[in-house]
């Protein structure tokens, strides 16, 4: 039996990680860069005054990258560069060592994505320098080299035919900035410094802060929120967006690691409720795919997730006590977001229904103004059934929610599972138990005047006016809408259920144009009866005006300007009634 060792073929190792491990071949550069930085990490390590620099010069064909780094031994020159796989930078149990960038050992490779063939000169600390030149065959030489004045490693690629792009001085100043912006070395490309290696954060100015999300993010954030966790050696700040973003895409982050940056998009570093806010961050213990491109996703990762979501719930949250309006703001923004959230996250809902701002037929108010107002928080599934029940529920003093927004009326269905001591229920318009009844033949009789002078008022708002007795009489007038439409379908249905609630007016309207909406009078109100009992026609007319912008206002319906016009005239109509004239002070 005997025993070989495989043939790998470079070139086809190389498609792979191109086709498959890296998102584009620009990756070359940060491999290079994060070598570079690494080397110098570990010269540092023995010699911490030693010099960090980075020199790149490029022209359009040939690109070298020269670090002050710890050089290689001409036997780690063999060992190292020579096998794929083979990293100087993992401890024996094979775990990254924390220090250093890379890890995997294939880093080199991607260089052969944009070059066939790379050409390493380097010069340790104690023995001569070595050349070594590799080439995307999979072949390589090893030379010795003249010495060196400076210890330090030079890598030069000459670019592959149709790769030259990678090659051009702009696209390699803007890479460097891309992947090296916060690295704290000098960084030079063609002789000039690219970077600064400061992250936006570290300025103490709220207003660099704002202009780095401007330049690098394309907003004005709304706010900024800083982000620490020790544990993963993690700083940075969050961005708050100042529009709505769609909760159902799984919201990415700039990542730096080590100060290099990781990806532009990296997912899974904040909880998925934290939809609203763009973070940019370094870490230095969190771990990378071997691609580089995307975070590990391990126990250190969850608990990092769960730690900076605290730090964006406490945000939330300082924001609810301190600066009300602001949150309302923010609320405003991102309301259906945070509200399809809390929909399916108990954590969200808990922490933000106390601001959801509902709809109800006492203004708009919060869940926890609501809740101070009775023990059971009402709602009606629908806008319809709000808009017909609206008026009546206020005149009875009872508060009912519109849940005929989107989610409303599913949050607040679930609001008692998540919040103790909350009751909520579905309103069932037939608690209300309104029923319109007919009035004696003899009074009709007497109303017919009243009626037809309503009705002409109304005609040019296309309402139909009829007179009916209900409960409370408190409320003067209704107006029902849409009876063609799905209410008038469940007002029929619950008719059949219920034959004295509704069965009048739908008995009424079925004689009718279906499509036109009505004032109902409501002849138990005194204030109607008075209006009925009147001489002056026009007075009548003023009056109907009147209660039918009561109406259509207690019912939270549209205003037309029609509708407003007439709303108007009555107004000032009753005004100029009321007021005393100074020639008669008794009127
Ligand atoms: N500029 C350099 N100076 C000194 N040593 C280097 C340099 N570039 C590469 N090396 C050596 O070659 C080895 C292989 O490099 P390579 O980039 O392929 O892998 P890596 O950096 O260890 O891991 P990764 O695949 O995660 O990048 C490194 O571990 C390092 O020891």
């Amino acid at each position: 039996m005997s025993t070989e060792n495989f043939q790998v073929d470079l070139q086809g190792i190389v498609d792979l990680l191109s086709h498959h491990l890296y998102s584009s071949p620009r990756v070359y550069l940060r491999e290079l860069l994060q070598n570079a930085v690494d080397a110098i990490t570990a010269r540092r390590a023995a010699d911490p005054a030693a010099p960090g620099r980075i020199a790149i010069q490029v022209d359009d064909r040939r690109l070298s990258i020269a670090d002050t780094g710890v050089g290689l031994e001409p036997d780690q020159v063999r060992e190292l560069l020579a096998t794929i796989g083979r990293s100087s930078k993992r401890d024996e149990i094979g775990f990254a060592r924390t220090e250093f960038l890379g890890q995997f050992g294939i880093g080199l490779l991607s260089a052969f994505m944009v070059a066939d063939q790379i050409d390493v000169i380097t010069q340790p600390a104690t023995s001569g320098a070595t050349q070594w030149i590799g080439t995307a065959d999979g072949r390589y030489s090893t030379t010795e080299a003249p010495p060196r004045d400076e210890i330090g490693t030079t890598v030069t690629l000459l670019a592959r035919r149709g790769a030259e792009q990678w090659f051009k001085q702009a696209t390699v100043v803007e890479l460097v900035r891309l992947f090296g912006a916060l690295l704290p070395l000098e960084i030079t490309v063609n002789g000039e410094r690219v970077t600064d290696g400061k992250a936006p954060w570290e300025g103490d100015s709220r207003a660099d802060l704002v202009g780095y999300a401007q330049d690098h993010l394309g907003f004005t954030p709304f706010d900024v929120i800083p982000l620490n966790n020790p544990a993963a050696g993690l700083t940075g700040v969050a961005f708050v967006l100042p529009f709505a973003a769609n909760p159902a895409e799984r919201a990415t982050h700039r990542v730096y690691l080590k100060r290099m940056l990781l990806a532009e998009g990296v997912e899974g570093l904040l909880p998925d409720w934290a939809f609203f806010v763009r973070a940019v961050i370094d870490t230095s213990e969190l771990r990378p795919t071997a691609s580089r491109e995307a975070l590990f996703d391990d126990g250190h990762l969850e608990a990092t997730r769960e730690a900076l979501g605290a730090q964006l719930r406490g945000w939330l949250v300082r924001l609810g006590s301190t600066d009300p309006q602001k949150l309302d703001k923010f609320l405003s923004i991102h309301q259906l977001g945070v509200k399809a959230l809390a929909l399916h996250d108990d954590e969200m809902l808990e922490l933000v229904y106390r601001w959801l701002r509902f709809e109800t037929n006492h203004g708009r108010m919060t869940a926890a103004e609501l809740r101070e107002r009775g023990n059971e928080i009402r709602y009606v599934a629908t806008i319809e059934e709000f808009r017909q029940l609206a008026a009546v529920a206020a005149a009875q003093q009872l508060t009912v929610v519109n849940g005929g927004y989107t989610y409303d009326a599913e949050l607040l269905e679930r609001l008692p599972e998540v919040v103790d001591g909350i009751v909520t229920s579905r309103f069932d318009p037939t608690e209300l138990s309104t029923s319109f009844d007919s009035l004696d033949p003899r009074t009709e009789l007497d109303l017919r005047a009243f009626v037809r002078t309503a009705q002409e008022t109304l005609d040019q708002v296309g309402c139909e006016v009829v007179v009916r007795a209900f409960d409370p009489a408190s409320l003067p007038a209704m107006y029902l809408v849409d009876r063609s439409a799905r209410f008038a379908t469940e007002l029929r249905a619950t008719r059949d259920r219920a034959d004295a609630l509704w069965s009048e007016v739908l008995g009424a309207l079925d004689t009718h144009d279906d499509s036109r909406p009505q004032l109902v009078l409501n002849h138990r109100s005194p204030l109607v009866r008075r209006i009925a009992a009147l001489g002056d026609p026009e007075l009548v007319k003023l009056a109907v005006e009147g209660l039918y912008g009561h109406a259509l206002m207690l019912g939270y319906h549209p205003i037309s300007p029609a509708d407003s016009a007439l709303v108007n005239r009555s107004f000032l109509g009753l005004l100029d009634q009321a007021v005393p004239t100074p020639e008669d002070p008794t009127r």
